[in-house]
């Protein structure tokens, strides 16, 4: 098979990617480093989630030591089946906030993405009904008895306010963009899906990008195509196109790999969204039944009262979210102090030309004291919510940690660096403007694109698999409409 499209990757984009391109009548040759086995029930089951990190479908990344964060090497768990992260994450479906799409260019306005985001929710089932947990009533009340406001829609006209999530799930079961996009093309005799195809490295003739190396099982094959389009993710994608030569000279210098494209920025501008937990006991017993997660509450909020878009959004899980060295409690609620504008910024490097290397990833987390003062309010918030009479009365709810271990300000900030953890949200490792152009095409290649969430110049503020789907559809209709579509 000589494809028209190599698509790399089949997680959340990739999956779009290559349903859209087989809708426009293209061949497309789609690889995936992870096996084809997305139907396991703890991928299926949404309360079985927790399962799947540091097993055969999460590549299981780990950050370099972070100096902001008591050395910790952070796990950044990353989907490696189709289905990507998609197939492990919480399912919850977030457009983001309408000015977060100003700064990524011509095309890409609110006014542009919006009637994506509503085309990608017509093939993507998002559930606002369901059976909620009562604890998960009880946060929201003790969130509104805290003060804040409840909002019925967060994808709505304000995202501001405690909601209960929407939910990719059909029928109880976890609904990916591999079920929703590319399971009903399957049988296209246009579509070749190659699984535990691990893509080395893209094949160059002068600047233009004319195919891809991968290795399956020990064998090592290449294809050509017209098209080349990475879908590998924040981490992946950047990886690729460094051991490609496309990234910044003194790195690939220094790893004795030619330079195909002098871009500094490639690996560059990573971000994510954290989260610091505040776990508390209950005196009733809380358990999620089978269908549904254990995230089905969060809030939007801000950690300033003139910031004019919300910079926090805890979400709350109905089970204690506990350390290693933290006592776990019989019964729990955890309310997670979460930060989604962080200042801090960090990279993603090869470590070496070995695609077997891991590459080093460092987030820089807390790097900005700004960020440090955002989750301090995050986590105050998280302590009044969890002390109102809805949780406190209604489940005997009792705050476990951080408790006395925040009992001044400087001690609070030293359990913030003790406990910070991702929010699983990295992005903008190739973003709009720096490493590709608005239509997603690699600065100085020729049928190179990138369409993931590594495109995306700032993190949203919020959960970012609707945004990376809405990335897949607008790359899709660059390659094969134009930049107007
Ligand atoms: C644990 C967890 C929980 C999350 N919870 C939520 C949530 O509730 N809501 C939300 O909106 N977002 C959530 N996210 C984030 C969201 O899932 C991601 O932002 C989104 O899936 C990113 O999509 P993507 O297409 O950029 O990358 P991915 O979906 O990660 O897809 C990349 C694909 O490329 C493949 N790949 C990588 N390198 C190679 C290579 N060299 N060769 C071949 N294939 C390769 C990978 O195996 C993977 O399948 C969560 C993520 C995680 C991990």
């Amino acid at each position: 098979m000589q494809p028209d499209v190599i698509v790399v990757g089949a997680g959340t984009a990739g999956c779009v990617v290559a349903r859209r391109l087989i809708d426009a009548g293209r061949s497309v040759l789609l690889l995936e480093a992870g096996s084809d086995n997305n139907s396991t029930p703890q991928i299926t089951d949404p309360s079985r989630m927790h399962e799947l990190w540091d097993t055969g479908v999460d590549w299981g990344f780990r950050t370099v030591p972070q100096k902001h964060a008591h050395d910790r090497e952070l796990h950044l768990p990353r989907g490696k089946v189709v289905g990507g992260s998609h197939a492990l994450n919480g399912m919850i479906w977030v457009r983001g906030h309408p000015t977060d799409y100003d700064s990524w260019g011509p095309g890409w306005s609110w006014a542009e993405v919006k009637p994506v985001f509503e085309r990608i929710e017509s093939v993507q089932d998002v559930i606002t009904a369901y059976d909620r947990h009562p604890v998960h009533e009880s946060i929201v009340d003790a969130a509104m008895q805290n003060g804040l406001p409840f909002n019925e829609n967060y994808n709505g006209d304000s995202q501001d306010g405690v909601s209960f999530v929407q939910l990719t799930i059909r029928d109880g079961k976890r609904l990916t963009t591999a079920q929703a996009y590319l399971d009903p093309v399957r049988d296209d005799p246009r579509l070749r899906v190659v699984c535990s195809a691990r893509v080395h490295r893209l094949l160059m003739s002068g600047s233009r990008c004319v195919g891809v190396e991968w290795d399956r099982g020990g064998v090592v094959s290449r294809a050509s195509a017209a098209e080349v389009v990475l879908c590998a993710g924040a981490i992946g994608s950047p990886v690729i196109l460094q051991r490609s030569g496309i990234g910044d000279p003194a790195l690939l210098g220094a790893l004795d790999i030619a330079v195909t494209a002098p871009i500094p920025d490639v690996g560059s501008n990573l971000q994510d969204h954290w989260l610091v937990p505040v776990v508390f006991a209950t005196v009733r017993p809380v358990a999620i039944p089978a269908g549904l997660p254990t995230c089905q509450s969060h809030l939007f909020w801000r950690s300033r009262p003139e910031l004019t878009v919300p910079d926090l959004q805890p979400i709350h899980f109905a089970t204690a979210l506990v350390s290693p060295w933290m006592a776990s409690p019989a019964h729990g609620i955890t309310l997670m102090a979460g930060l989604i504008r962080p200042e801090s910024h960090g990279t993603v490097r090869i470590a070496s030309a070995d695609p077997g290397r891991a590459p080093l990833i460092d987030p820089r987390v807390l790097s900005a004291k700004a960020d440090l003062d955002a989750l301090t309010a995050a986590v105050d918030l998280c302590r009044e919510v969890g002390a109102q009479p809805a949780l406190r009365e209604g489940w005997g709810a009792r705050e476990l940690y951080p408790a006395s271990m925040a009992a001044t300000p400087e001690l609070t900030r030293d359990y913030i660096r003790e406990t910070v953890v991702t929010y699983h949200h990295q992005v903008g490792t190739c973003a709009i403007g720096q490493v590709v152009d608005p239509c997603l095409r690699v600065h100085g290649i020729d049928q190179l694109t990138v369409a993931d969430a590594s495109v995306m110049p700032i993190v949203p503020t919020g959960n970012t698999n609707a945004p990376a789907a809405m990335v897949g559809e607008r790359a899709a209709g660059f390659l094969t409409v134009g930049t107007a579509a």
